[in-house]
């Protein structure tokens, strides 16, 4: 993936949520890190579109997010902090095939797509089930299937384990590190991005530095402490 900030920046009510900021990410596993309200998910959201930069612009691939909105959409799934926002229909199977619907594929193709990306994240038994019956975790992999289900090459998920007890965690990290995709992972989960391939930490509005995730926690615990 090439994703690129060309001094792309973010304001909302004449306030900078995301000063402007030059960046190329080309890793796969990108860990977001930083404290409350300091800019991580309008970044995240700058990237497939969903908060168009007030200066700058923003890239997927070399596809510009403003001048062609629904193909970097097209290619950037991104799954929000509360997975019972993303699931529209009840239930799970008809949910994930709502992806597919732009696609206008034949009824068996789409089948075929649904019971392949169930099986991927082994919660076939969980197909005819009602979303709000779900538990945390199987909900977060319902998420992560019906994005992926419209095959992203990148996927941005927003908090995934928040909320989740030891074992659900542990599933949706397993899931997480399993993922051929390129993934962009904001948390508070320290652990979980522990071994990516590279963290930004963000600080009111402000890339503060970025690289290694050993320097860049050791770093956000400074500034937690400030
Ligand atoms: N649509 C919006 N309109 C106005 N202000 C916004 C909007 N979205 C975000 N902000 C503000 O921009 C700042 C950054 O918010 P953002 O959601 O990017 O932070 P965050 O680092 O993801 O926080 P958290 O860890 O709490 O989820 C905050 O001050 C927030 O109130």
């Amino acid at each position: 993936m090439d994703i690129r900030f060309e001094q792309a920046g973010a304001r909302f009510a004449g306030r900078l949520a995301v000063e402007p900021l030059t960046i190329s990410l080309t890793e796969r596993r990108i860990g977001i890190i930083g404290l409350n309200g300091s800019g991580k998910t309008t970044f995240a959201r700058m990237i497939n579109g969903l908060v168009t930069p007030s200066m700058g612009r923003v890239t997927v691939n070399g596809v510009d997010t403003v001048d062609d909105a629904e193909a970097v959409r097209s290619q950037v799934g991104f799954i929000f902090q509360n997975p019972q926002n993303q699931i529209i229909l009840p239930i799970l199977r008809e949910d994930i095939a709502l992806g597919l619907k732009s696609r206008r594929l034949p009824a068996a193709a789409v089948e075929a797509a649904v019971q392949g990306i169930l099986g991927r994240f082994d919660i076939g038994h969980l197909a005819g089930r009602r979303a709000h019956e779900l538990s945390g975790g199987e909900l977060q992999l319902a998420a992560l299937a019906s994005v992926l289900v419209t095959e992203p090459r990148i996927v941005i998920l927003d908090e995934p384990t928040n909320q989740l007890d030891l074992k659900n965690r542990a599933l949706v990290e397993a899931t997480l590190n399993g993922l051929d995709e390129s993934v962009l992972v904001i948390s508070h989960d320290l652990a979980l991005i522990a071994d990516f391939d590279r963290v930004l930490l963000f600080h009111e509005g402000r890339l503060l530095t970025d690289g290694l995730p050993s320097e860049v926690i050791a770093r956000y615990r400074e500034v937690a402490t400030l």
